[in-house]
């Protein structure tokens, strides 16, 4: 008897079953509809991670309903749940049933640590306890100056950038995401990043982060084989400095906080604060407290800055739109260096309805990812535990039935209309997701991006770029690639 023919053969049919026969055709969730696999390997990978992942997601609940199996690398099955009772069970009711589900969670865990992001059960209700003050209506008001003053910051270098111009093709997101990581760091850790003026080592780590985690089929293999981001290539070497360089920043913006005599109102001196008057069983870790600012670090610019960029751009598409929108503020801010406050900016209506509007259409986030802890049934389906279950925002942020035929136009009055009013809910309009694990910065994003679009809208125009393309694409977040090139004009008011 040849052992190694058995043992290969053994192995080899240990893989077949386990990564062929049992998820495509022996496992309870074959029972839930869905497309079949384009590949013996990959699964459906190929079109579902495809470029306008938004687009394909709309397709699959249009095509199979409110759960929709599908398969990822090496066939493992995830269950795209659009039904809005399951949402809300998934999202709100049970929320502590279903921990996160990373795809990537190895490259996400480097990039984020071990904050609250990914922290379930109990650690995370305590560190949500402890961060929940520093994001209350009173310390965010507190912002608006920084607000104020970045949006005031974008307004004039683009003015300088049209000079006497009459327009000016201007690449808008290179800008605005330097402009929000100087606002996180002013709010949140009292710290002058001044990315616009200087070469801002923070922003080039982050860029390249994000562009060296850009082939799926890598980000799939680090999850099976860690050691792959280990050896030495220039594109891991790029990656691991990129890492080292946020690691350093964060554990200097902790060092200056802990030696500073004076407690600022910024987030990192508000959690420290309540971090250090909590019994020291309690307190967050040095480990803990660094993951803490890596997450606002990336949540606090990326995300802001991805909602403004697709606003200004949905906004130079429909300029009756932008008109109206321009109009309405126009009434409020009569000079063009008016300087708003939260009082002016909450009579802004229909500045409510464009930003709700551009969430809704892109949300930056299109998909939210957890799993279940138990063996369940839902609608009559079994599903085992450890199942990936994926709640795609984006295409239920598309769904006619809620939002209108309309659905694909940017309609900000749709958001006025008292029939579609009453169908909306925290199942269906999900931007920030929704229950006890929604956006810590919820408040905080909506007063800077509606400071930001005020100040921005009032005195500067924006027209698309006749032969500029670009692709949507979802690398953690849904962004225009290579960026957004758009034509800027000043308004002359
Ligand atoms: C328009 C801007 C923003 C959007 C659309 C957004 C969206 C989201 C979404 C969808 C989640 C839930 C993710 C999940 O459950 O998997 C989330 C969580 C979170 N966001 Fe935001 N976010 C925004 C801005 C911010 C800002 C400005 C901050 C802080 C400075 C922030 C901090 C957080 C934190 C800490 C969490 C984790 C909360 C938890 O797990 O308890 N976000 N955000």
């Amino acid at each position: 008897m040849n052992y190694y023919l058995v043992a290969v053969l053994t192995l080899v049919g240990y893989f077949l079953y386990k990564y062929y026969i049992y998820p495509l055709y022996l496992s309870p969730l074959c029972k839930i509809p869905g497309p079949p696999i384009e590949n013996f390997i990959l699964g459906n990978s190929t079109s579902i991670l495809s470029d306008n992942q938004g687009e394909v997601y709309v397709n699959l609940k249009k095509q199979y309903g409110g759960m929709v199996r599908y398969h990822l690398l090496l066939n493992e099955p995830n269950i795209l749940i659009s039904d809005p009772k399951l949402v809300q069970q998934i999202l709100v009711t049970r929320s502590y049933d279903y921990p996160k589900h990373f795809p990537n969670k190895v490259s996400a865990k480097q990039l984020l640590g071990e904050g609250i992001f990914f922290a379930h059960g109990d650690v995370h209700k305590r560190q949500r306890k402890m961060m929940n003050p520093s994001f209350a209506i009173a310390n965010v008001k507190e912002m608006m100056p920084t607000f104020v003053q970045g949006a005031n910051q974008l307004k004039d270098l683009w003015t300088n950038q049209i000079g006497n111009k009459k327009e000016e093709r201007i690449t808008i997101t290179n800008l605005v995401q330097k402009i929000t990581l100087d606002i996180i760091g002013l709010v949140g850790f009292n710290y002058e990043f001044n990315s616009t003026t200087t070469d801002s080592e923070l922003s080039r780590a982050y860029n390249s982060v994000f562009a060296s985690s850009s082939s799926f089929i890598f980000l799939g293999l680090v999850e099976y084989f860690p050691f792959l981001r280990k050896i030495s290539t220039p594109q891991n070497n790029k990656y691991w400095n990129s890492i080292n360089t946020i690691y350093n920043a964060a554990d200097n913006l902790i060092a200056e906080q802990k030696n500073s005599l004076i407690r600022g109102k910024d987030l990192l001196s508000l959690l420290v604060k309540s971090n250090e008057n909590l019994p020291a069983d309690e307190q967050l870790t040095h480990n803990e407290l660094r993951s803490q600012v890596m997450t606002l670090l990336l949540a606090g610019h990326e995300t802001t800055s991805t909602v403004l960029s697709w606003t200004l751009y949905y906004l130079a598409k429909n300029p009756d739109v932008q008109d109206q929108l321009r109009k309405e503020i126009l009434n409020v801010f009569i000079s063009p260096n008016h300087i708003p406050s939260f009082e002016e900016l909450d009579q802004l209506k229909f500045l409510e309805c464009v930003f709700k509007e551009a969430l809704r259409i892109t949300p930056p986030s299109p998909l939210i990812t957890r799993y279940n802890l138990k063996d369940e049934i839902m609608n009559g389906y079994v599903i085992p535990k450890n199942t990936p279950l994926i709640i795609p925002s984006y295409a239920i942020h598309h769904d006619p039935l809620i939002w209108g035929e309309d659905v694909e136009s940017f309609n900000p009055s749709r958001w006025l209309d008292p029939n579609i009013k009453s169908k909306i809910s925290n199942s269906n309009f999900i931007p920030f997701s929704a229950g006890p694990r929604s956006c810590l910065g919820m408040r905080m994003a909506h007063l800077e991006l509606k400071t930001f679009l005020t100040i921005i809208i009032r005195n500067l125009k924006f027209g698309l770029v006749d032969d500029f393309t670009f692709k949507k694409r979802t690398i953690g977040l849904c962004k225009p690639v290579p960026g957004m090139d758009l034509l800027v004009s000043k308004v002359d008011l």
